[in-house]
């Protein structure tokens, strides 16, 4: 299954892909398998009957995730992108890049896989802090990008002008025509995860249960799709 992220598409994060029908119903187009949270995730694959494509994630420790810097954490993720039903996959662009600290960065074995496969590469980067400057916030999704086929960027707002920032950004990246995806995190920028779509935003990221988030100030899918099919 392909997953091309040309249109907005709206992953249901989730560690157990036996929610893929509840997600489907409340209107997901895709599952992000949390590999990180979940048990025995790549079994969870093999069984996996489901309608909707998966984006594939093993979020790092030093991401926010809770995966090991390890060479299992990026094999899990090679293995993966061998899956009919596996249309991407997710990469930080810290473990692209050289001259950072953590144990394996050698994450372009993934992308390299990915690329065998057909399946697409997401490039992320993640502030939990703050949201940074504007050129900052440009250079960040300037690299994704070079790495893959979506640029991923989720920041921390603390007000307006955050969220404000990040919207900018995104629709200058829309105008150029690359395909970025963003979000705020935290109840300042919570109404960016709606509005960023009408600014080119290509991927949102919800919960079914919103008792099940995987990040600050997410909406449920059902939410999530009626805001952006009501804006859009
Ligand atoms: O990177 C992202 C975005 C996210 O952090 C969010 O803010 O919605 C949620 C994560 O599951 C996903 O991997």
């Amino acid at each position: 299954m392909t997953l091309d992220f040309d249109e907005f598409t709206l992953c249901a994060s989730t560690a157990d892909l036996d929610v893929e029908p509840a997600a489907r119903d409340a209107g997901a187009d895709a599952i992000e398998f949390r590999f990180d949270l979940a048990v025995d995730p790549l079994a969870a694959l093999d069984a996996y009957d489901g309608d909707l494509p998966i984006l594939a994630t093993n979020r790092v420790d030093w991401e926010g995730g809770d995966a090991a810097d390890d060479a299992a954490r990026l094999d899990a993720l090679e293995t993966a992108v061998e899956h009919d039903a596996v249309g991407a996959v997710d990469v930080e662009l810290n473990a692209l890049l050289d001259g950072d600290t953590a144990a394996d960065h050698d994450a372009a074995r993934v992308v390299d896989a990915a690329r065998g496969n057909h399946a697409s590469v997401v490039v992320s980067y993640h502030d939990f802090d703050r949201t940074p400057f504007r050129q900052d916030m440009r250079g960040f999704l300037g690299n994704a990008l070079e790495h893959g086929d979506v640029g991923k960027l989720a920041v921390t707002a603390e007000d307006h002008t955050d969220a404000v920032d990040l919207l900018t950004v995104t629709h200058e990246y829309d105008l150029e025509g690359k395909s970025v995806a963003t979000m705020a995190m935290g109840e300042a920028g919570r109404h960016t995860r709606a509005v960023a779509p009408v600014y080119g935003s290509k991927i949102g990221y919800a919960p079914v249960d919103p008792a099940d988030a995987t990040a600050a100030g997410q909406y449920d899918v059902a939410t999530l799709r009626r805001l952006v099919d009501d804006l859009r």
